[in-house]
Parts: C-alpha cells; structure tokens; sequence
C-alpha cells in the first residue's frame, strides 16, 4: 500500500503556489485551507492578468462555481497558458449538469487537457454526458453510479477523475481507489469540495504518479474531516475545526489514518 503520508510531506516541503480561478462563495475558505495545510494559495480571475500569472504557480485550479463570460475567458487563457508551462491544473464543474452556459465553458476547457478533474457524482456524470439529478451544487446521485462514468471520462480526457461524496472514488481509467476517509457534517459546509480542489492542486504539484498524489489529498481532507467532526458542535464551529485539524495533521497521521482501498 503507498505511503499516502509522503505526498502530504512532499507538498508541504515545496509548498506550493496554486493559482485557483474560484468562485464567490469558496474564495475565503479556499485560501484559508491551502494556508492551513501548508501551501500558498493566489486567488485570481481578471482575463487582463490570469494567464501572465498562472506560470508563476506550480499549479492550477478552475472552479466555474460563480462564472460569466469574461471569467470563462481568463479560465480558457489562463488553462492554455498552464498546458504550455506544463503546469498541473485541476478542474471543478461546479453544477455543469445545471445549464448549457457551464457545459460549454467546460468543454472549452477540457480541450486544455486538465490533469485532474474533481467533482461530486451528480457532475462527474453530467461530464461524462449521463443522465445525473444534481440539485444546483450539490450531488442527488451516489458514488457507486458515477464510477464507470469517472473511468470512461479518465480515458477520454488523459486526466485522473475524483468523485467525491461518503466514499470517494479516484480513477485513472486503468486504477482505480476508494477513499473512506471523510465525515457527514462535511456537504453541510458550503465550499469545502471547491476547497478540496485546491488541495487536489496543491498536490500534484511535482507529483510523480498524480493519481496516487489525488488520493492522498482526498484521504488528508477526509481524516482533517474526521477530526473535526469529533469536536464540532454543527457546521459552524466545523469549518474552524476542519483548518486546525488540517495543520495539525502530520504526515505520519495520514500514514496511519488513510482509508484507502483499491478498486
Ligand atoms: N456524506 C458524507 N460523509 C463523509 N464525507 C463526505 C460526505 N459527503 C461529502 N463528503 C466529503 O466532503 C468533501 C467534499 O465533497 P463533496 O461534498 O462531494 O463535494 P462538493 O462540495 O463539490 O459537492 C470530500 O472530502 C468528501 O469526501
Ligand atoms: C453554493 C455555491 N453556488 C455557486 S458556487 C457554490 C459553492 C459550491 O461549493 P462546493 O461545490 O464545494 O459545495
Ligand atoms: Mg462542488
């Protein structure tokens, strides 16, 4: 079984700068989880400046969480410029099952070869072009029915899929991984999966085998997750446990508290 704690100890070693194209709602939160678990998070959207930025980064976020069109154009210029650095980026289709604006601002952008994308199932099956019953944001299908989903778009797209909910599960097309780690106050938090996304980032950066480096960012999120939920009261007091509970955890924590199993 890999060490899923070396890649949380390699990420904090480079701590990496990660450019995240973010919605309204996640920004704050975002920000404060990639400071929280030792990366530099730069939030920047305006088309005038994202692509001059975006090679400064070691990587990339793109979240159409909030977007309009000259948003999807800074998003378009600024995933080009990190495919011609050969800069990891990652993509969010925040409710693109929702409208035909989302589909095809995302369809620009899978064009630039994203190197993860990170969804909940009701998007990662209206990507992959299947029937998904997401409710604005949020996810109304299960895990288990976007698995096949996730490997067809793996194997279209070249990038690793992570489809999140109680039980993640991350595919390469051939490999696939199911991530346990987790707690259900998490969907009661607004942001937190746009925040994970950025961790995904953060990740991959200089990440060798970027399907391995995914899952442990997902099976970190969800042990921070985990803690949190045993000393929070509700979701309020939640998202301030979940940023403590992000730094505290130590690359032997994650060795010792992944639940990773291969699927
Ligand atoms: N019911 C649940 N139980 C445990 N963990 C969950 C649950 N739902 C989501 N999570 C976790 O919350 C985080 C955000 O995932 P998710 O809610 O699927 O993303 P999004 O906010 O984009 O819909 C992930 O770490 C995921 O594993
Ligand atoms: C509620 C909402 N509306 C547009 S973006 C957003 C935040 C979604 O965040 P997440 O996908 O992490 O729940
Ligand atoms: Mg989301």
């Amino acid at each position: 079984m890999p060490d899923w704690g070396s890649h949380l100890s390699e990420m904090r070693r480079r701590a990496p700068l990660v450019h995240n194209i973010t919605n309204y709602v996640a920004m704050n939160v975002m920000a404060n989880v990639l400071l929280a678990a030792g990366a530099s998070p730069a939030m920047l959207h305006a088309v005038e400046e994202a692509a001059e930025f975006t090679p400064l980064a070691a990587a990339l976020t793109i979240n159409i969480g909030t977007p309009s069109a000259p948003w999807v154009e800074g998003m378009q210029a600024s995933a080009r410029a990190a495919r011609e650095a050969g800069i990891p980026w990652v993509l969010d289709p925040v409710a693109v099952g929702a409208t035909a604006f989302r589909r095809a601002a995302v369809a620009r952008l899978l064009d630039h070869a994203p190197a993860a994308i990170r969804g909940n199932a009701s998007e990662i099956l209206a990507l992959a072009g299947m029937a998904a019953r997401g409710k604005g944001a949020d996810s109304a299908d299960p895990v288990a029915a976007a698995e096949d989903a996730a490997r067809a778009l793996a194997q279209r797209t070249g990038a690793v899929v992570a489809v999140t909910g109680p039980v993640d599960f991350v595919t390469d097309g051939p490999r696939g991984w199911r991530v346990a780690n987790g707690h259900p106050t998490m969907p009661r938090v607004t942001a937190l999966g746009c925040s994970l996304t950025g961790l995904v980032g953060a990740f991959l950066a200089g990440a060798v085998d970027r399907a391995q480096a995914t899952v442990a960012a997902l099976a970190y999120f969800g042990l921070a997750g985990e803690r949190a939920g045993a000393v929070a009261a509700g979701p309020g007091s939640f998202q301030v446990a979940l940023l403590d509970a992000l730094a505290a955890i130590t690359p032997e924590d994650l060795a010792a508290g992944a639940r990773v199993e291969p699927a």
